[in-house]
C-alpha cells in the first residue's frame, strides 16, 4: 500500500501561499503520495503546482439552493481529487453527524473524490475508557458502503493543536482497531501534533500508512521532514 502524507491547511492560505504550495512538490520525495488540502478558494490555481490537492468538505447534495456550500464535483472541477469530510473541527463547528458525513462522503464518490472521513474521541471520552466505542460508532455511521480510494484518519481531539501525541501503543490499538473494520486496501492515517521530530515514531506504528497534517503542512520546511520520514518508513 503507498504510503500518504497529507497536509490540511484549514482555513489558512492566500495566493501568497501559492509558492509554498509549489515548494511542497518539490521537496516531496518519490515513492510516497502527498496530498494537500487547501482552502477551496486555492485549488484551482495551485492545480498545477504538481502536487494533489483536496477539499476539506462538500455539501451532500450535487447542486442548488445551499449559499455558501460547494458541491464535491464544484471541487473535483476546481482540481481536487479527494475531499477531507468530518473532521472534528467541522464535526464542532457545524454539528455534524456521522449521518451527514456519510452522505456527503457518498456525494464525493458520486464526483469521483476519494474521501478522507475522520474520527476520534475528545479527552473525557479517552480518560472514560470509551476512545474505541467512539471511533467504531464514528466509523459505522460515516463510511458509505462504497467509497473507492477511501482513506480513513485517526484524529484524537486532544492531540490536534496542542503538541500532545498519544503514545505509540495508543496509536497502535486505534489503528488495529480500525484495520479490522474498513474495506481492504483503505489507508489509515494518524493525525494530530505530527512533526518531524515525531514522525518517524509514528510511522513504525503497525497500521499507520501515513499522516493528516495541520499547523506543520503550512511550511513547506516543516511538512518536508514528515515526508522524508514516512518515505524513509
Ligand atoms: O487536525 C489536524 C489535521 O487535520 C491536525 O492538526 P495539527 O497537526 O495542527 O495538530
Amino acid at each position: 500500500m503507498r504510503k500518504l502524507a497529507a497536509g490540511n491547511w484549514k482555513m489558512n492560505g492566500t495566493s501568497a501561499d501559492l509558492a509554498a504550495v509549489r515548494a511542497v512538490a518539490e521537496a516531496a520525495p518519490g515513492g510516497i503520495d502527498v496530498l494537500l488540502a487547501l482552502p477551496a478558494t486555492l485549488l484551482d490555481r495551485a492545480r498545477d503546482a504538481g502536487v494533489a490537492l483536496a477539499g476539506q468538505d462538500c455539501h451532500a447534495a450535487a447542486k442548488g439552493a445551499h449559499t455558501g456550500d460547494l458541491a464535491a464535483a464544484m471541487l473535483a472541477d476546481a482540481g481536487a481529487t479527494a475531499v477531507i469530510l468530518g473532521h472534528s473541527e467541522r464535526r464542532a463547528d457545524h454539528g455534524e453527524t456521522d449521518d451527514a458525513i456519510r452522505a456527503k462522503a457518498e456525494a464525493a464518490v458520486a464526483a469521483g473524490l476519494a474521501p478522507v472521513i475522520c474520527v476520534g474521541e475528545t479527552l473525557d471520552q479517552r480518560e472514560g475508557g470509551r476512545a474505541l466505542d467512539v471511533v467504531g460508532a464514528q466509523l459505522a455511521g460515516s463510511v458509505p458502503d462504497r467509497a473507492p480510494g477511501l482513506v480513513v484518519a485517526y484524529e484524537p481531539v486532544w492531540a490536534i493543536g496542542t503538541g500532545r501525541v498519544p503514545t505509540p501503543d495508543q496509536i497502535a490499538e486505534v489503528h488495529a482497531f480500525l484495520a479490522g473494520r474498513v474495506p481492504a486496501g483503505t489507508r489509515l492515517l494518524y493525525g494530530g501534533s505530527v512533526k518531524g521530530s515525531n514522525a518517524a515514531e509514528i510511522f513504525a506504528v503497525p497500521h499507520v500508512h501515513g499522516a493528516l497534517v495541520g499547523g506543520a503542512s503550512l511550511k513547506p520546511g516543516d511538512f518536508a521532514p514528515i515526508m522524508q520520514a514516512l518515505a524513509a518508513s
